[in-house]
């Protein structure tokens, strides 16, 4: 009986691989409730309060009820006894106060229901929320971890999911409470009563938290298969990516992918519910033999006279509801610790902190730039790369200079950019602004005077207005600032043809979106960058998709506008590139040479060759 040795400590991989966690695992796991608790508590005190006093109120109505269930029919049966004139005065006291009872529980119900609904989307929200912040305060290379993946993915599913462990914890403890009142009844008459109570029950719960540390095992180690399932369920059917899917002919490939994965997934599942159900009714039939054993030895009594017909009732049906809520005691607790299990994950990715933050004491920003941002021997390594992405880097972006950066595909300039804008922190080496570490300076201060567009900037599914705003969020409602810098990107012309100009909804996504072509939508990225209006802009290759002429069109107001200002251009245009007053030109990460288009022309080495290909039209 493999089910008997796995109970407590099994050290057996379950079916993807992974141990089954053991009991003491799931007892530390608890350690959450606490201060997930607080967090409900936090959401709304004043609704949490009223739920936990509705509930102590229903706990004790079951004994109530029951005893007094006892007096009706001890009443009922002395009456059928009288001969002659009967006083029924009593007895529909009774009954009227029983019927109180049922409608106070059943209202009692209602309320808790309501409360707990209320809660656990207020809960729910606050959740969403509070993960949306937590994970705009992580660095970027901890999204380009498959693990910090999996857990965003396993913290996001928790948001919802929460709010059933919060009745369910709440639950408990109502229950737990009516379990004690009815238990000083069973205790009272007869105390084993209450050690066969156990033992019928006992088998089920054990039976039970097997089980759920079991399926919370199939669901951990499945959580990258299930995001790929989603990925490939999105991919399969989506407004990005159909264009592709029809004209290669993905379909089969990513149903098959789909299909292959989920049945896998679906047959661990059926294995694990089939034997969960086997094992469910044999527990059951278990517990059933337990109340019945009670309820022979009461009926028994009975019969012999030591308990009265009302008591027989009043005992049968105490052990029966208690039967029936220490069950669900037992097996809501392998529930709770499962939830709690879960509650992990969530905890552990509110713990991941940023590496890149505001240190005490850091310096003011330089307003203006005085010097520039001077490259000392900078190196950089992705993570989960080997490869050094940049190497050996010596330069000086000088205050107020336009420079452009050239080099091959995968030279290093995005990183370049990135390691500027602090996305990431050199691995080694250093960056300085103005004599000083990068890293000394508040990154949202730098960040506030750094206005990058990336080749690859987000194509916000909001309307025309709102996406050159998003170059400065503060300024959404400052129209005039919008307009002109839709004008300096030449966005002015794609928004006039737009049928509700400015707040037009552009993209597929959205109801009356209406999307824009590759050039249309860099015309509106680009106005990010003057709405921004940052001491120094970057713009990486966000032209690509430009004409020549609104390329060059572009850069010209580029110029103007960034008169006085620091600026970083990335183009594999040359047309481009020679506006500049410097090049840079880095490949495989390292620096090559630097000078202005002139100098570099007449040096006549990597600059002057990649120039004369392009001239040809050969690059
Ligand atoms: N997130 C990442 N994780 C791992 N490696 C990366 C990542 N981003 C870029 N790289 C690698 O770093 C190197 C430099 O990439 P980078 O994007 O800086 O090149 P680039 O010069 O901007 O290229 P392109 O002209 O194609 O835009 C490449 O070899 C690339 O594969």
């Amino acid at each position: 009986m493999a089910f008997w040795s796995n109970l407590f400590t099994s050290k057996k991989a379950s079916s993807t691989g992974k141990p089954p966690l053991s009991v003491q695992q799931r007892v530390s796991a608890l350690k959450h409730l606490p201060p997930f608790l607080k967090l409900v508590w936090q959401t709304n005190p004043r609704m949490a309060f009223l739920n936990v006093v509705l509930r102590l109120f229903k706990a004790a109505v079951p004994l109530a009820m029951l005893y007094v269930g006892q007096l009706i029919i001890d009443e009922v049966i002395s009456l059928t006894q009288v001969t002659g004139e009967r006083e029924l005065r009593y007895l529909l006291t009774l009954v009227a106060i029983e019927f109180g009872l049922a409608v106070i529980s059943d209202t009692l119900n209602r309320g808790i229901a309501l409360i707990d609904g209320l809660l656990g989307d207020l809960f729910a929200n606050q959740s969403s929320i509070r993960l949306m912040e937590h994970a705009a305060e992580l660095d970027l290379d901890q999204f380009e971890d498959s693990t910090f993946y999996d857990k965003l993915e396993r913290a996001r599913r928790q948001t919802l999911s929460r709010t059933i462990l919060m009745s369910q914890v709440l639950g408990q403890l109502q229950d737990l409470i009516t379990m004690l009142f009815l238990a000083v009844g069973l205790v009272a008459f007869n105390p084993w009563l209450l050690l066969l109570l156990l033992v019928a029950v006992l088998p089920a719960f054990l039976g039970e938290s097997h089980f759920n540390e079991r399926s919370y095992s199939l669901v951990h180690g499945w959580t990258p298969e299930r995001r790929e399932l989603d990925y490939l369920r999105q991919t399969g059917a989506s407004d990005d990516t159909a264009k592709e899917v029809k004209i290669f002919g993905l379909s089969d490939f990513l149903v098959n992918r789909f299909r292959e994965l989920s049945s896998q997934f679906y047959l661990d599942n059926k294995k694990l519910a089939t034997r969960r159900a086997g094992w469910g009714s044999f527990f059951a039939a278990l517990g059933s033999a337990g109340y019945y054993g009670a309820y022979v030895y009461i009926i028994l009594q009975t019969v012999n006279g030591q308990v009265s017909i009302g008591q027989l009732t009043f005992l049968a049906g105490s052990f029966m509801r208690m039967r029936g809520l220490l069950e669900s005691i037992l097996n809501r607790f392998t529930s709770v610790a499962e939830g709690a299990l879960y509650l992990q994950d969530f905890f552990d990715f509110f713990e991941l902190q940023p590496r890149i933050h505001r240190k005490p004491n850091a310096p003011a920003f330089p307003k203006p730039i005085q010097h520039g941002f001077t490259f000392e021997n900078v190196g950089f390594q992705y993570h989960n790369s080997e490869r050094w992405a940049i190497r050996n880097l010596n330069f000086t972006l000088r205050a107020g200079e336009k420079l452009a950066l050239v080099g091959e595909n995968g030279a290093g300039k995005t990183t370049l950019v990135k390691l500027l804008s602090r996305l990431y922190d050199p691995t080694e080496g250093l960056i300085l602004l103005d004599g000083i570490d990068l890293r000394e300076y508040d990154p949202a201060d730098l960040r506030r005077e750094i206005g990058v567009i990336f080749q690859d900037f987000v194509r916000f599914q909001m309307s025309a207005g709102t996406n050159i705003a998003i170059g400065r969020i503060e300024e959404k409602s400052n129209q005039p600032r919008i307009e002109s810098s839709a004008h300096q990107s030449l966005a002015d012309t794609v928004i006039a043809k737009l049928p509700e100009g400015y707040d037009q909804v552009i993209g597929r996504r959205f109801n009356k979106g209406v999307d824009l072509s590759g050039g249309e939508w860099q015309k509106i990225a680009l106005g990010r960058a003057y709405m921004r209006d940052a001491q120094l802009l970057i713009l990486d290759e966000p032209t690509a998709a430009l004409d020549a002429r609104a390329e060059h069109e572009v850069f010209q107001r580029f110029a103007e506008l960034t008169k006085g200002k620091t600026a970083v251009l990335i183009s594999h245009r040359f047309s481009t590139v020679r506006m500049a007053d410097r090049i840079l030109v880095i490949e495989n990460g390292q620096f090559v040479e630097m000078g202005s288009h002139e100098e570099l022309l007449a040096k006549g080495e990597r600059y002057a060759e990649l120039f004369r290909l392009q001239a040809k039209g050969y690059l």
